[in-house]
């Protein structure tokens, strides 16, 4: 049984939400497009006391998910991409603490719950995907009954349905002979097959939003492709919206629906991944861009500001080649609405006062047609241009359909 009959079975689908993702649509994401955003941050603030000083790891960041649709947090390391995810369900590290601001899930403010409410919350309505699948698993179980203990946790079944559901989660991730790989321990498994068994456990109670913290990075490239394809699929095929945080745009060109950049605990940049990737209104995207084997390559010149000691003004400033005056001074710019949707925080985001700053484009960026090839390679290496198609081809197909539908109605978000 597919986990979306599962889902009518027991009537999930019965809120009068669309049944997203089933109806071969133009979209091959299973984003529902008229539907308010199943999660809204607002201006979130989270910090850390330290001897030094407080830390500003978030630092007033507002942005949506969407029911169905991957959403990509990028960011350079530092940039409070993982506080974000964690202060979601206030699971952040003490003495860390939310200090501010609005998490908003299914129209409910998040922040206001209890913990017990939110232990609730956490795996049933939003699960979390980590980095290190070797830390999610414990070695004394097997992959099986880890799952199945998930299953039990989430829902009001017996052991050997929870063990029969376990099998199905793990079919469903793409474990080969799931019936027989349920008895093996983590360790004898690699460290991609590990990884979807966190994945199988984090589906456990049929979540609406997944949280997927560099699930791919300790991964090596092949692997990371599969895995990137199994988010995609389980976007596609059963509607469920990811917040997935990378550093890699590569990673982004394959599988994002809306991107939103972070930059010292404030976002630079959000909006639909074409018009961010063609057009990015923000000169931080531009260098992250930029820095992609097929733009160029070169990193962006300087460091992220210290924590505790962060510039006034646009954070970004002292490593932008356009800064001027007022970018030094004050709390730093509003987000401005950006032509072809979203938004950016800086004062040159329509190129009306310096057209320079958003025409400065490499070569690359004036053929659409072959730019989302080289943005879509998912592969860091250097001859990562020499076989551009290997793997990247047909999640390149998969983002263009994606992003021009987001881009069309992504005007207002
Ligand atoms: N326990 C802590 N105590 C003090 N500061 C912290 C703590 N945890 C995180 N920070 C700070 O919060 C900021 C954001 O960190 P975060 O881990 O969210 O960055 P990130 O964008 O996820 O980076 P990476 O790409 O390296 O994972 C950083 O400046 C970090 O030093
Ligand atoms: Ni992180």
């Amino acid at each position: 049984m597919s986990r979306g009959d599962d889902r009518s079975a027991r009537g999930r689908d019965g809120d009068g939400r669309p049944d997203r993702g089933r109806d071969g649509d133009h979209r091959a994401s299973g984003r529902d497009t008229d539907a308010p955003p199943l999660l809204s941050v607002r201006d979130l603030r989270t910090q850390f006391p330290t001897v030094e000083g407080t830390v500003r790891a978030v630092d007033g960041a507002s942005f949506d998910v969407y029911p169905g649709e991957t959403v990509c947090l990028v960011g350079e390391s530092g940039s409070g991409k993982t506080v974000a995810c964690e202060s979601i369900t206030r699971l952040v590290d003490s003495p860390g603490e939310v200090v501010d601001g609005e998490v908003r899930f299914d129209d409910r403010d998040l922040l206001d719950r209890s913990e017990r409410e939110l232990r609730a919350v956490r795996g049933d309505r939003i699960a979390y995907v980590f980095q290190d699948p070797q830390g999610s698993l414990d070695p004394v179980y097997t992959v099986g009954e880890q799952v199945a203990e998930a299953v039990r946790d989430r829902n009001d079944v017996g052991k050997r349905a929870a063990h029969g559901r376990a099998v199905e989660l793990l079919d469903r991730v793409g474990l080969p002979n799931p019936a027989s790989r349920a008895d093996d321990y983590p360790h004898q498994l690699s460290g991609g097959m590990k990884q979807r068994v966190a994945i199988a456990a984090a589906l456990a109670g049929d979540p609406d939003l997944l949280i997927a913290d560099e699930p791919t990075t300790a991964l090596d490239v092949t692997i990371q492709a599969e895995i990137l394809d199994l988010f995609a699929e389980l976007g596609a095929e059963e509607g469920l919206a990811t917040l997935f945080v990378t550093h890699d745009l590569g990673v982004v060109a394959g599988i994002a629906d809306r991107v939103v950049v972070m930059y010292a605990g404030r976002v630079m940049e959000r909006g639909p991944v074409t018009r961010v990737f063609e057009r990015p209104a923000h000169p931080y995207t531009r260098g992250l861009l930029d820095s992609l084997p097929g733009r160029g390559g070169e990193r962006i010149g300087g460091e992220p500001p210290e924590p505790l000691n962060q510039p006034d003004g646009c954070p970004f400033h002292p490593r932008c080649p356009h800064a001027v005056g007022e970018c030094r001074s004050g709390d730093g710019p509003p987000l401005y609405g950006v032509d072809g949707g979203g938004e950016a925080a800086c004062v040159f985001h329509d190129g009306v006062r310096d057209p320079t700053v958003l025409d400065s484009a490499p070569e690359s960026n004036s053929d659409p047609e072959s730019d989302p090839e080289s943005e879509s390679d998912p592969e860091p290496e250097p001859n990562s241009e020499a076989e551009p198609t290997t793997d990247g081809a047909p999640r390149g197909a998969t983002r263009e359909a994606d992003a021009s539908a987001s881009d069309a109605d992504g005007g207002n978000r």
